[in-house]
């Protein structure tokens, strides 16, 4: 019996990469003949092998699901096997890819390699071992690109770890940076915010920063969900009962009100309230009075309200389930959550993160995602947000068997179907790894523009050199128009909030803006 070979490279560490799984070799050759006889050889080794007679198979088969090396014949009606080595190497240049040919090809195959199409070539016909060793060599290859691979991601999460995030945020897109200046202005005041977003954009998040950056932070920031809890018991949960104010008030009880004095009260999900309700909470705001439920007694707290609603409280005032004076009264100042597909690259920044803390919760080796799977975290529309990608992130850890998560091993929860899932894991879809976010912001955008104050205590913006990438500089009346146009279409328009973007008072916005439209 013949001895099984094994296919593992050499000289690597344990628990490596290299270690992980077989590697999948795909072999395609228009005669059968020939894929029969290396099929024959390849038989007892520990390689995935596969075989396709039409290069066009295997490319479509290569597409759904990548491989580690390729070895294909160069002659074929087809396609030539030059062509889909190219073709190979511009989709996936990470496959090794062989070709197998006859020396009277030896021109075309040298001109093939020398353009790094190949990265060598069999001839034709062979010898067992020596073919066998070509493929050893071509492993060995592969895990070293893999090992590469796996040390870059780490070092790209391990600067995504060390960046220093706002509060509790991960993220520093445009959308975020101006949500995280909002809070830190809003903060100090005493001033009622009212927070719009989809769910799972993070709404509690940044009603926890308001309270932690606020003077009240030694105090409760006490969180009430008007949506889970029955309309009937709502108002003693708000303001407490005292005894025999209803069947089953056995004894008196202190609500959330008395809880938040002197901290911040956040009502989540307020659209869900009980409009009967909303004009007892709106006296309470008015007043920071309240008697408890069944008792005359009034009593004072201080408190700072927060409120969030997952739907457009606009439409929810249209439909009469939201009072529109208490509506005003708690939007003093309003903060709106981005949806993550608006985010640029913090979806691969969030990923890496919940990637890390579920990884060391359950206790397992995972390391990175594979380029699929950050390809899909970046082209998916994330229609649950934050939340949908950490329960994706989550169960991808728990279920994955490799070191690398898959898209595959994504997919388990987000269910899309396979054509879906392949376009959006197509490397030409333009997924970036995470390091690149601050590189990918473009030289004028308002990230590259500081605010600088000269001399005379006139504001300009001024491009910051340390994080452009333009070669030729533009007058810096140029970058200062564009920087206040694009901070505008960043905000619709929204003079205050462009202003507070590029760290400018709104009326040296609004003068400027005078002067260019004078
Ligand atoms: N920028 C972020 N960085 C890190 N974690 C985040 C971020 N945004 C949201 N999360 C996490 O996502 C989950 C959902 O966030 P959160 O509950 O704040 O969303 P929400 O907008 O209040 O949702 P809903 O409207 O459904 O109540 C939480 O586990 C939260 O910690």
């Amino acid at each position: 019996m013949r001895q099984q070979r094994v296919f593992t490279a050499e000289g690597m560490e344990p628990n490596t990469i290299a270690r992980r799984r077989p590697y999948t070799i795909l072999f395609v050759d228009d005669e059968q003949a020939i894929l029969n006889a290396i099929e024959r050889l390849t038989f007892d080794s520990d390689a995935n092998c596969l075989f396709y007679e039409s290069p066009l198979k295997a490319l479509e088969k290569l597409r759904k699901d990548p491989v580690d090396i390729i070895v294909s014949d160069l002659n074929m009606p087809e396609m030539s096997g030059v062509d889909l080595l190219a073709q190979v190497a511009s989709e996936y240049p990470e496959t090794i890819r062989l070709a197998m040919s006859g020396m009277n090809e030896k021109e075309t195959v040298l001109e093939a390699i020398n353009q790094g199409r190949i990265w060598g070539y069999i001839t034709k016909p062979w010898d067992n071992e020596e073919l066998l060793g070509s493929l050893e060599q071509a492993i060995y290859l592969r895990s070293l690109i893999l090992e590469r691979l796996m040390l870059q991601r780490s070092v790209s999460q391990l600067s995504c770890l060390n960046h220093e995030g706002f509060e509790n945020f991960v993220g520093d897109s445009l959308a975020m940076q101006c949500v995280y200046q909002i809070i830190s202005r809003a903060a100090p005041s005493d001033a009622s915010v009212f927070i719009t977003g989809e769910s799972g954009t993070g709404k509690e998040l940044v009603a926890e920063a308001l309270h932690q950056r606020s003077r009240r932070s030694e105090k409760p920031l006490v969180t009430l969900n008007c949506a889970a809890i029955p309309s009937e018991l709502l108002e003693s949960e708000i303001f407490g009962h005292v005894k025999g104010a209803f069947s089953g008030a056995v004894k008196d009880r202190e609500g959330l009100a008395s809880m938040a004095d002197g901290g911040s009260l956040f009502l989540d999900e307020i659209s869900e309230m009980d409009i009967g309700l909303q004009s007892k909470l709106l006296r309470f705001i008015q007043t920071g009075s309240f008697s408890k439920v069944g008792s005359s007694t009034m009593e004072t707290v201080d408190i700072r309200f927060i409120s969030a609603c997952n739907r457009d409280p606009m439409k929810a005032i249209e439909e009469g389930q939201l009072r529109e004076d208490l509506y005003y009264r708690l939007n003093v100042i309003s903060v709106d959550m981005p949806p993550l597909r608006d985010r640029e690259w913090d979806a691969l920044l969030l990923a890496n993160n919940f990637l890390q803390s579920y990884a060391s919760k359950e206790d397992k080796l995972v390391v990175a995602f594979d380029e699929q799977s950050e390809a899909l975290i970046g082209n998916y529309h994330w229609p649950g947000n934050v939340r949908q990608l950490e329960n994706a992130v989550n169960s991808a850890v728990i279920l994955c068997s490799e070191q690398l998560i898959s898209a595959a091993d994504l997919n388990n929860t987000l269910k899309l179907p396979p054509e879906e899932l392949e376009s959006l894991t197509r490397r030409s879809m333009g997924a970036k790894p995470p390091v690149a976010a601050v590189a990918a912001i473009p030289p004028h955008s308002p990230a590259n523009i500081d605010a600088h104050i000269d001399g005379n205590g006139a504001e300009t913006a001024v491009l910051n050199p340390s994080r452009t990438r333009t070669d030729v500089p533009k007058p810096l009346s140029e970058v200062e128009r564009e920087a206040v146009e694009q901070a505008l279409a960043h905000c619709d328009q929204n003079v205050a909030r462009a202003a507070a973007l590029l760290e400018v008072s709104p009326s040296t916005l609004y003068r400027k803006l005078q002067q260019w439209s004078d």
